[in-house]
């Protein structure tokens, strides 16, 4: 038997410990844009705090928010929470939040990034707490809005009031994670597990899967377009079959060849040499080296992530999916 975690739904989560508070939402980007939106929808008290005016000042504006700087919107905040990049944060947090926040404010994280490698030390006396939400922004957004929410791990840091839960469950449920589900982790397994499911399956993972079986089958003289419906455009198909019904649903759902194919050939591709490689990718993050080797290519002006955005950008897998997203798209089931 497994152990079964403590899951915080909406009959368990409660506004209360944030109703008439002023929340500052640093950010409004990926997740600052769905968290403002969702907890304004949800009746809290929300002002959104920006470097300066630009894209996010407009978007913000024209979403209905009367956005103000970062140093303003912290002044007389009761709950701060960090929506900026996480290479930012510290500098923002050293220049814009620590002189000009209320004392005790909350420090709230969507990620513990800062806070688990020691770039943020927060004073003793601010409630430190997180609510990770377990997908995208757009999707945090898109949920809330069709009635649904993305799970999220709620964890605290630093407990002074002893309310620190309670008010990571009021956000949970102000963006909507409780209408699915909220499990308690803490900052340490949400870090680490969160770098290394990105680093190698839902980002580099699946990103490096795809090209490696799209560009074998285009060397071999197969047409990029069936190669990109087959090995890229259909992923989504058979993850969301995942989704909804979990591995043994996706086999039963697809033919017995392809049950007996990927059964056995599955193994091959992905074998114990891909294992001791994730568990080495673990350990590098465990060990705080992956954190430093990110913080160092930040600072030098994120090359190797321009670099790979642009490879990605002039890819014949890029060009063949910009040819068929009209095909693509026409096909999607209507709302
Ligand atoms: N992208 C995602 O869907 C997820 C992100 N997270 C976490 O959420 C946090 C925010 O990530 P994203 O939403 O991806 O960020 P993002 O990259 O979308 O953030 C952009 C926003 O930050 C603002 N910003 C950038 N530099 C700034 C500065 N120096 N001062 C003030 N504002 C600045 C921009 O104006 C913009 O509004 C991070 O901790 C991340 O790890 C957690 C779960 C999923
Ligand atoms: C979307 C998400 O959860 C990620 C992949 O961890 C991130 O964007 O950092
Ligand atoms: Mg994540
Ligand atoms: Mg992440």
């Amino acid at each position: 038997m497994i152990n079964i975690a403590k899951i915080y739904t909406d009959k368990d989560a409660s506004l209360d410990a944030l109703k008439g508070k002023k929340i500052a939402v640093l950010g409004y980007g990926n997740q600052g844009r769905a968290w403002a939106l969702n907890m304004k929808d949800s009746g809290l008290n929300i002002v959104v705090g920006l470097e300066r005016q630009g894209k996010s000042w407009e978007k913000a504006t024209k979403d209905g928010f009367k956005p103000v700087k970062t140093e303003d919107a912290v002044k007389d905040a009761d709950v701060i929470i960090f929506l900026i990049p996480d290479m930012v944060q510290r500098t923002v947090w050293l220049e814009k939040v620590r002189p000009n926040m209320k004392k005790g404010a909350d420090l709230v994280f969507a990620h513990g990034f800062n806070i688990h490698f020691k770039m943020i030390e927060p004073p003793t006396d601010s409630d430190v707490y997180m609510v990770a939400p377990k997908g995208p922004g757009d999707t945090v957004r898109e949920y809330y809005v069709a009635g649904g929410g993305v799970p999220v791990l709620v964890a605290t840091y630093q407990d002074v009031s002893g309310k620190a839960l309670e008010k990571a469950l009021a956000i949970a449920k102000g963006i909507g994670a409780t209408r699915s589900g909220a499990l308690v982790s803490s900052f340490k397994e949400e870090t680490e597990t969160d770098l290394v499911g990105e680093q190698t399956i839902l980002v580099g993972g699946i990103m490096e899967l795809m090209k490696s079986a799209f560009e074998t089958l285009v060397e071999m003289g197969y047409q990029p377009e069936v190669a990109y419906f087959e090995t890229i455009n259909e992923v989504k198909m058979i993850v969301d079959i995942i989704h909804s019904k979990g591995l043994s649903g996706m086999l039963r759902a697809v033919s017995d060849t392809a049950k007996y194919g990927g059964i056995t050939v599955g193994k091959k591709v992905i074998n114990e040499d891909v294992r001791k490689r994730i568990r080495e990718a673990a350990e590098r993050v465990r060990s705080g080296e992956f954190a430093a080797e990110w913080v160092e290519e930040y600072n030098k002006g994120m090359p190797v992530v321009i670099n790979g955005l642009k490879e990605n950008d002039n890819s014949l897998e890029q060009k063949v999916a910009d040819e068929l997203r009209e095909l693509i798209e026409r096909g999607k089931p209507k709302k």
